[in-house]
Parts: structure tokens; sequence; C-alpha cells
């Protein structure tokens, strides 16, 4: 009968039994070379891996350097020329979103006033591109250059710190919309959050530090329900995913000021619109959906309760975003490393009166001189939250904001951008 250990370490068949310390030893020995020959299996199947994954990675750098829209003299002259400073006391300013909305403005009234600006977007298709392309050219016919890529791209980011000493980064390249962040949670995370921090650890490396203005959201006060909004009440109940990754962004911020001394001033923006505005918010789908004679729908909260917003006009908001790049005052680290305190603020940026969705409607009937096909809702659970009111008490003191445009002046001014960007005279296409 064998024995256990025998059994475990049987001899090999048809040999006669050895003595059990010198089978222990023969055992311990082919046990240890066979150790040794999985050791050098699995040594060998690493080196193996490894190399494989270098020369992935190989591939993959050698194809982006030949496909990548970026990098070279040529573009290098480019963002070069774009950041000059063509004023005293000017600034140089990385835009991103730059042929985005709010972007394109911004980077308008910048380099209106003399100080170098150089864009970057990603040209994606949450909204028509073309509109995004057209914006484009708009500022490159001001001599704004406007790199097309993805704020998560860290190398793309670093090399344009390289190429440019940025004194300023403004920083709009955002996923936005309230209702899509359920369709596309993803999509947020990655714009809001990973790009976010993309971009803070290359300010916080760059030499000098950049100050950072941002884009925050009145979404931010979620189901506040103190009225007008104040900086000092709470955001800690977002109502949307889009909200929670702007609250995010401002947690985020807090940290890098902390850590690193980067000046950060986030702004919270109320409902912006206006000529070049975006397609997919209510102002613009409505205006669309009026000319062409198609029904629009309009939500309403508990008890019916008409929705409101304070909706704000683009040329107010670009004097807000002009007013934090002027007071942002410097970031303190270098190499890194904080050097000593900086300045970390947040502001509203709101318009302070108002408007019901329906009287919203109203004004544009009114514009297109066109009745809407009104379908009322009830308000799905959906992230949207039934009104906004902005307290600016802040933003005026600090910046010196105040706004000027009413909601029937500002829809006049977008109502004719709209006819004339798309042509069309009730419905029809004028061309
Ligand atoms: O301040 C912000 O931080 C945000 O402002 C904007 O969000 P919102 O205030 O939700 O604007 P917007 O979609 O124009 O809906 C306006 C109103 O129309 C209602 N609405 C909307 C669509 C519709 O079909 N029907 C309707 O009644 C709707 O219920 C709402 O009451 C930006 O999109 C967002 O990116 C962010 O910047």
């Amino acid at each position: 009968m064998p024995s256990l250990q025998e059994e475990l370490f049987p001899s090999t068949p048809g040999k006669f039994k050895i003595e059990r310390s010198n089978a222990m030893n023969r055992q311990f020995h082919r046990c240890f070379a066979s150790t040794s020959t999985m050791f050098l299996w699995a040594l060998f199947l690493i080196a193996l891996t490894a190399s494989y994954l270098s020369f992935q990675s190989f591939v993959d750098s050698g194809s982006r350097y030949l496909s990548a829209s970026w990098g070279g003299i040529q573009w290098e002259k480019q963002v070069r020329s774009s950041a000059q400073i063509h004023r005293s006391g000017g600034m140089s300013v990385l835009v991103t979103g730059a042929a985005g909305f709010v972007g394109s403005h911004v980077s308008l009234a910048l380099k209106k006033r003399g100080d170098g600006v150089v864009g970057l977007d990603i040209f994606n298709n949450y909204y028509d591109p073309s509109l995004k392309k057209a914006r484009k050219s708009l500022l490159s016919n001001n001599g704004i250059f406007v790199v097309e890529g993805d704020v998560n791209d860290a190398r793309l980011v670093g090399k344009l710190f390289d190429v440019v000493a940025f004194t300023h980064v403004m920083h709009l390249a955002a996923q936005a919309g309230v209702r899509y962040a359920m369709e596309n949670p993803q999509s947020y995370v990655h714009s809001n959050i990973a790009a976010l921090v993309t971009l803070l650890e290359a300010c916080k490396t760059a030499n000098p530090q950049p100050a950072i203005v941002w884009a925050s959201s009145s979404s931010v006060y979620g189901l506040n329900e103190n009225v007008p909004f104040s900086e000092l009440d709470r955001t800690d109940q977002p109502a949307s995913l889009y909200a929670a990754t702007k609250k995010a962004g401002e947690e985020i911020t807090h940290t890098y000021n902390h850590i690193y001394g980067l000046s950060i001033t986030g702004l919270r923006f109320f409902t912006v619109y206006g000529p070049w505005g975006r397609p997919d918010m209510a102002y613009f789908s409505f205006t669309r959906n009026i000319l062409q004679g198609k029904p629009i729908t309009i939500y309403r909260g508990k008890n019916r309760v008409d929705l409101a917003r304070d909706f704000t006009f683009i040329d107010d908001i670009v004097k807000g975003c002009l007013g934090s790049l002027d007071t942002a005052g410097k970031s303190t680290g270098s190499g890194g490393r904080k050097r000593g305190p900086a300045p970390y603020r947040i502001f509203n940026l709101g318009n302070t009166s108002p408007v019901t969705v329906p009287t919203l409607v109203s004004i544009l009937e009114k514009h297109l001189k066109k009745k809407a096909k009104r379908n009322y809702v009830d308000m799905p659970g959906n992230g949207d939250v039934p009104y906004t009111h902005a307290n600016i008490s802040l933003a005026r003191r600090e910046l010196g904001y105040k706004p000027t445009t009413d909601l029937q002046t500002g829809l006049k001014k977008f109502v004719r951008w709209y006819l004339s960007y798309y042509g069309y005279n009730n419905g029809k296409p004028v061309n």
C-alpha cells in the first residue's frame, strides 16, 4: 500500500522503491527543476507580452503622429501667431471649446481687444458640427487659430503649453445639456471630469502656471429652494448627472488650487442664449420648429406650474468672462509646486429676471411673426429643475458684472441671426 507521501510524489512506474530520504531528495530536485522551468516560461511569456505591448504602442504613436491633425513647424507657427498679444498688459489665452457657442464669442471679444487667443475644440457631433465649423471660419477670419483635438489628449495639451506660455486658460469645453445625460452619461464623465483633470495637470506643471477661468453651471443649485440662488447656497443636491459633473468640477478645481496654487475662477452660467447659439437648447429648437410649422413640447412643473429660467444673453456672459480673466490674479506655483495661496472664486453669471418658458415662446412668436403649435406635457423626471434665478451681487462687486440685455431684446437679435444664417423665411428656405 503506497503511503500518502508516495501517492503525492509517486516514484517512476516500474522502478522499485528507494529509501524515503533519497526519494524525498529526488522529488525535491524534480519539483525544483519543474518550478524553475515554469519560472523561465513565465519570464519568457512576460517578456513576450511586454515586447508585444511596446510594439503596439510604437505602432499607435506612429500612426497617431502620422494621422494627427496637430504638430509640425507650420502648426507651431500658426499657434504662436494666434497667441500673439497686441496690446500692452494683454494676455495670451488658451480657449477650450473655442468653436462652441460661448467659446467662439469669448475668443472674438478677446482678440478684438488685442489679446492673444488659441482655440482648442474637438468638433464632436453632439449637435451639427457644420455650425461649429462655421464658427471656426469666423474665428479664423479674425486671426484666431482653432486646434482640432480633445482636451483629454494630454500630449496635445502639453504641446500647446510647450509652444506658448499661456497667461490664462478659459476652459469652456464641456458636454453640455441637462437632459442628454440620461442618454449618454459617459460623455459627461469624459468631457466634464476627465478632461478637466487632464487640463489642470497640464496647467499645474506649466511654467509659468496660467490662471484658469472655467464654465460651471447654474444647474449645481439642483433642488435648492432659496431664491435668488446665491453662491452661499447649498449645491450638494444635483438633479442631473450634468449638474453632478459640474459640481465635481468645482471640487476638483478647488483641490488643484489648494495643492498647486492655481488661480481658479468658476462661473455658474444661467441658460445662455443668443446668436450662434446651441441648437439643442429650447429657444433654438423652438425657433426651428415654429418656422417649419412643427409642434413644440413645453414642459410644465408640478400642479401645472410653468417652468422658468433666468435666460442670460451671450454678450452679458462674455462681459462676465472677460471681467473674470481681468481680475483672476496670478497662480502662485511653479514646477508643479505651490509657492503660496492663490485666488479661488465662484460667481453666478445670470440675468436676475427669470422668464417662464411659455413667455419665451410668445416672444419668439412675435419676432418670427408666426404662431407656435404648443404641446404642453408634464415635466419628465429627466434632470430638469422648475426654475433658476441668479443673485449676482458678488459678480457685480468683484467683476463689475452688469447684465444689460432683456429677453425681448436678446431674442430679437437671435432671431435676426437665425434667419440670416439658415436663410429661412416662414419655414421655407429663401435661397
Ligand atoms: O444654466 C445652465 O447651467 C444650463 O442651461 C441650459 O439648460 P436649460 O436651462 O435646461 O436650457 P434648455 O435646454 O434651453 O431648457 C430651457 C427650458 O425649456 C424647457 N424645455 C426644454 C426643451 C423642450 O423641448 N421643452 C421645454 O419646455 C426646459 O424644461 C427648461 O425649463 C443648458 O442647456 C445647459 O447646458 C446648462 O448650461
